[in-house]
């Protein structure tokens, strides 16, 4: 007979762990005769803690090892954050699911002040995000944006010890590792749009493994699908990294999608944001047109000064 059971490859923060097992628990609920392997592994993402993110660089930070071990054959699947994969597939693996959107919003932390607005003039915020630093710096230049790296329980840590005066973290992080009441204000998305994706999770597999995407199939949700293509098609003629000072937000709209998105300095004083509406079929289509409109605006003078974009042609 034959064995029926799938790896699931997993990096080992609570959040990765969380996203792993809740896929694995769904996978069981709905195939009760399916053995269910969680395998941990580490990334380039998980080992290099003390340089900025940014200045690492590289695409698939937390994604490479998982793909690696999935084309060996040494697991089946790979539980992502949908924002910390490249727009990229690499060959013989696809995207197979994207699970329904949790809050896509990003969340003021902090044990001094019950909101951004209630920050004084110098306040240091942590974050190691491009698109937080220059949303937050646009709106508040008076504000100290420090580096703060780590996963989701490292910075929380980070932040008690005192060393910033707040942070700001994905909802949907928070929210999975139980520390919803952290949250002090989910930061309004006129302020701060969101990552590509964020708040999704993808389901990766090898492209031919058919009873795999099969299995994986009934969790892929179409609406959310839709707006993460409109994202990812955004992000692509962009750059295609996760390490742009960009923000991109899809959702449904009266024509179908709407798309909102921002391309930004590094200082906050240059931002160039704008919004277009169509059908969820154009949805590709429109997350392109979006950014040729943000690149044309000024973006791509941004852009091209942080040195992203020396390759494109
Ligand atoms: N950058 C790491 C990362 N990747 C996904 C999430 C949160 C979960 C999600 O957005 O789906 C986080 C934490 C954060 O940005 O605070």
């Amino acid at each position: 007979m034959k064995c029926d059971t799938i790896i699931i490859g997993t990096r080992s923060s609570k959040l990765a762990l969380w996203q792993a097992d809740y896929v694995a628990a769904r996978l069981r609920e709905a195939y009760p005769e399916l053995t269910v392997e969680k395998r941990l592994m580490t990334t380039k993402g998980d080992k290099i803690l003390d340089a900025p993110l940014a200045k690492i660089g590289g695409k698939g930070l937390f994604t490479k090892e998982l793909e690696q071990a999935m084309l060996a054959g040494e697991i089946d699947l790979a539980v992502h954050s949908l924002k910390d994969m490249p727009t990229e597939v690499p060959e013989g693996l696809a995207i197979a699911a994207i699970t329904k959107r949790a809050d896509p919003g990003d969340a003021f932390v902090s044990n001094r002040y019950a909101s951004l607005a209630a920050l004084p003039a110098g306040a240091a915020i942590g974050t190691s995000s491009l698109r937080r630093r220059a949303q937050l710096l646009h709106a508040r230049p008076d504000l100290t944006i420090r580096d703060l790296r780590g996963n989701v329980n490292t910075r929380l840590a980070k932040l008690d010890a005192g060393e910033y005066d707040a942070a700001v973290l994905a909802v949907a992080g928070l929210k999975r590792l139980g520390f919803a009441e952290r949250i002090r204000e989910v930061l309004p998305q006129q302020l701060l749009l969101p990552a590509v994706g964020q708040g999704a999770l993808a389901i990766e597999t090898r492209a031919a493994d058919a009873a795999v995407r099969e299995r994986v199939a009934f969790l892929a949700d179409a609406g959310t699908t839709a707006c993460a293509r409109a994202e990812r098609a955004f992000l692509a003629r962009v750059e295609g990294g996760c390490q742009v000072p960009v923000g991109v937000y899809a959702q449904p709209a009266a024509a179908g999608i709407a798309v909102e998105a921002v391309i930004a300095s590094l200082d906050g004083a240059r931002l160039y944001r704008d919004r277009v509406e169509g059908a969820a079929a154009d949805a590709a289509a429109l997350g392109t047109e979006l950014a040729d409109q943000l690149l044309a605006a000024g973006g791509l003078d941004v852009l091209h000064e942080l040195g992203l974009l020396l390759d494109r042609q």
